[in-house]
């Protein structure tokens, strides 16, 4: 399997890739046209900041299976279209949190003593010491946009430069905030009271310019601002009028709405405004830990499945697959075995996790029984992680529900099909905590290893009828491995699931379907 590295990485990760047997195509820098052409053949694509993997990136990429982003911002992908195409899309959350929270303090400073202008200014023989005061940050009140890892990082020093800090973070309790001695405030009161603003949120839809000019006219006269998240969060014409009018005393900016900055931005015309070229996660340190850690989510996933650090589909860790890959197993076969023998089109599943089961992470167990059920129609098009987009898109409903109690069995997965010929029900358990059972199917009980080429037959109990089955399968050379028959509690009709060496012939089913006492018979690929 073939990865693609598209920006620059540690070394570090590379040889893990390599060590892994990957073949890696180290390219930093491509074009977009460039991007396109290499990625159509790859199943891996490891990014930073710098590659911009849009809808039309996505389309190109025919084996792609996992996106790796060796960083924390994921606002570069266009992660529905990852979803759409069941690309795994993960990143080093944390890898880069000290490294970034350094730089916005050592921004914080520069800023705050003008080092960069001072800097420039001696090197040009000149000696201005007037020109370069500065403020101190001490009793100062910090304001926070976002107290996540980086903003709990930059709290934490702020804090020890005896800064006072606010924070805004409608996802924290103030209660959290306030036992590290943050005050949380509303956004409004933080802009009216900080002397300098620092942000730390992703970019979304809720924060793309959350700094415009309505946000600067609350702001005190004369605070500083830190930008070391994302370009797009300030609106940067509005930043460059406040810093006119001044409002705004100074600007400290690692990142840019557009990347690389152009020379002609107004903003690097400014005195007041210091920059740096998105170095936030620019460390020695920060850039081994994520580069080694991707590398270690690509090889895992695409070598063992193993899903660490997903964005669009449930994490397993190494320990809890080695629980669950039984009950994945199960719950797929359950999906294959009821999308084969529903009648009509499927419009609602649902699905019942009974004893054991229901203490478990359900989501990945859903995603799997989604994917065997679309499997028949959609084959290699779902996967688990466009299983309950691909679903949705067919207008099918997923209704999950638990619950502790069950009637025989310790754990039990009940899956109820509603199609529009009517319902199906198909229920299934672990037998020995390891191998798929098939225990009931629309109230027949049985117990049926659901794998391989199978046949399910519906017809009437009376004697002689499971002989003939026998005979016209022998006729076409067809031999039965396993058979498993369920009985109505009238013992008028019965269910019987059939394990063949091989897929059964058309010719074959034409003969059973002639049985009388037959009355449906279905070849099952499980
Ligand atoms: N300059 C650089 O090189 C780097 C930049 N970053 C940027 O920093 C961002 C934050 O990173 P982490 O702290 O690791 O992420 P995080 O997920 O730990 O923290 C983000 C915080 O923002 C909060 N938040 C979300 N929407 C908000 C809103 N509308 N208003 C206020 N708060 C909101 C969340 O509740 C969360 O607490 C990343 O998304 C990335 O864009 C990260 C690493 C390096
Ligand atoms: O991790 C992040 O979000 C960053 O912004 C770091 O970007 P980079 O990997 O240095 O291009």
């Amino acid at each position: 399997m073939k990865v693609l590295i598209s920006d620059s990485l540690s070394e570090e990760g590379l040889e893990i890739l390599r060590q892994a047997g990957l073949e890696v195509i180290y390219k930093p820098g491509l074009s977009p046209e460039e991007l396109k052409q290499e990625i159509s053949e790859v199943e891996g694509l490891i990014i930073r900041s710098g590659t911009k993997v849009t809808k039309e990136i996505i389309a190109s990429a025919k084996k792609l299976k996992v996106i790796g982003r060796a960083g924390t911002g994921l606002d570069n992908v266009d992660i529905p279209s990852a979803n759409e195409r069941g690309i795994v899309v993960m990143n080093v959350p944390g890898g880069n949190t000290l490294s970034a929270a350094e730089h916005t303090l050592a921004l914080l400073f520069a800023m705050a003593r003008k080092i960069p202008q001072a800097n420039a200014s001696v090197r040009k023989g000149l000696w201005e010491r007037k020109k370069f005061m500065g403020v101190e940050l001490n009793g100062k009140v910090l304001g926070i946009i976002g107290l996540g890892r980086i903003g709990n990082i930059v709290a934490e020093r702020a804090l020890c430069l005896k800064m006072q800090v606010l924070a805004y973070d409608p996802f924290v309790t103030p209660d959290h905030a306030s036992k590290k001695g943050i005050e949380l405030v509303s956004l409004d009161e933080l802009y009216k009271r900080a002397d300098f603003i620092t942000i730390h949120t992703p970019l979304t839809k809720e924060t793309h310019h959350l700094l415009n000019k309505e946000a600067f006219a609350k702001m005190k006269k004369g605070v500083y601002i830190i930008n070391c998240a994302r370009g797009g969060i300030i609106d940067e014409e509005a930043l460059h009028e406040a810093i006119l009018l001044g409002k705004v005393a100074g600007a400290a900016l690692d990142v840019f709405e557009k990347e690389p900055v152009s020379v002609d931005h107004p903003l690097l015309k400014l005195d007041q405004v210091i920059a740096t070229p998105h170095l936030g996660a620019s460390t020695v340190e920060a850039q081994k830990v994520v580069a080694v850690e991707i590398a270690k989510q690509v090889v895992d996933f695409l070598l063992s499945g193993i899903v660490r650090n997903a964005v669009n589909v449930p994490s397993i860790s190494a320990e809890a697959l080695k629980v669950l890959q039984p009950v994945l197993n199960l719950s797929e076969k359950i999906g294959l075995l009821s999308a084969q023998i529903a009648e009509g089109a499927i419009e609602e599943v649902e699905i019942t996790y009974k004893g054991e089961l229901a203490r478990l992470e359900i989501k990945p167990v859903t995603l799997a029984l989604v994917k065997g059920l679309l499997s028949p129609f959609l084959k290699e098009d779902v996967n688990y992680v466009n299983a309950l987009f691909r679903a949705k898109e067919r207008n099918i409903k997923v209704v999950e529900a638990t619950t502790e109690e069950t009637e025989d069995f310790t754990s039990l997965i009940s899956v109820k099909i509603k199609h529009t010929q009517g319902e199906t029900l198909v229920e299934g358990t672990l037998f020995g905590k390891k191998e798929p059972r098939v225990v009931r199917i629309n109230g027949f009980r049985l117990d049926a290893l659901p794998e391989g080429h199978m046949l399910y037959i519906f017809n009437e109990d009376k004697p002689g009828v499971i002989g003939k089955i026998g005979t016209i399968l022998g006729k076409h050379r067809l031999n039965i491995s396993r058979m498993y028959v369920g009985q109505d509690p009238m013992k008028k009709r019965n269910v019987i699931l059939l394990s063949l060496d091989q897929s059964p012939t058309r010719e074959a089913i034409a003969d059973l379907e002639k049985e009388e006492s037959v009355y449906l018979v279905k070849p099952l690929e499980l």
